[in-house]
């Protein structure tokens, strides 16, 4: 599993050149991505500047010899490279596994490009198939949230902690509610309906903005395009 994701990481620097604003995702994979990336810009002596979507991107980023950047100082991000926790088959994706979504979301959805990386398990016939969606809200109204969500046939959880007693506190400071759904028949739909939501920050349902996704399969990488 380590080696296909490797393997995607090793593909999406095929899509970095020298001069870019490069968005930094979350997770394992990303974290191969950001390590090969950095080694590239001291060997190629290239001039990149990364944004990350998490403390954790941030850290490994500064530890691997990248440059990072802010929201405020860009005026443009070329591509960001991000990984996921289901891929339907129109490039619909579930994040948020690592509790980041809410800051992947404003990188992604900025990025002249985004690309993801996945391994092939990862692959779903609908969103909902076998991951919850992960929901950032405002800690005092998660258990009213949890109710509204529960009209929409699903079933929500506030996200505990394993090193910490009590809820996991996101970067921004916020809970994390894990929504488990039958099937979402309309990414986009939910998506906007659960943003609805007052009290919710953001949701993990990244629909219609993926435009290249890498899978990491036993035969090689495959590249699935919008
Ligand atoms: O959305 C995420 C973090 O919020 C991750 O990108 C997603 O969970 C995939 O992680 P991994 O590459 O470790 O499987």
């Amino acid at each position: 599993m380590d080696e296909m994701k490797k393997l995607v990481a090793k593909e999406a620097l095929k899509f970095v050149e020298d001069g870019m604003v490069v968005g930094l995702g979350t997770g394992s994979t990303t974290a191969h991505f950001i390590r090969l990336l950095g080694k590239l810009v001291m060997e190629e002596e290239l001039e990149i500047y990364g944004i990350p979507t998490s403390y954790q991107a941030k850290f490994l980023a500064i530890e691997s010899g990248i440059p990072v950047v802010s929201l405020d100082e860009v005026d443009a991000i070329d591509i960001a490279v991000d990984g996921a926790d289901e891929v339907d088959p129109n490039l619909n994706l579930i994040k948020g596994r690592g509790a980041a979504l809410t800051m992947e979301k404003i990188i992604d959805y900025r990025a002249g490009t985004f690309i993801v990386l996945v391994d092939e398990s990862k692959l779903v016939d609908y969103l909902g198939q076998k991951m919850p969606v992960p929901i950032e809200v405002i800690p005092s109204a998660w258990r009213v949230i949890a109710e509204e969500i529960e009209v929409f046939n699903a079933t929500a959880e506030l996200r505990m902690g394993i090193k910490k007693d009590g809820p996991i506190v996101t970067d921004n400071g916020n809970f994390i509610l894990d929504a488990k759904f039958e099937r979402i028949e309309d990414p986009l739909d939910m998506e906007i309906e659960l943003n609805n939501i007052p009290g919710v920050v953001e949701n993990g349902i990244f629909a219609d903005i993926a435009d290249v996704v890498l899978v990491g399969t036993k035969e090689g990488v495959k590249k699935m395009e919008r």
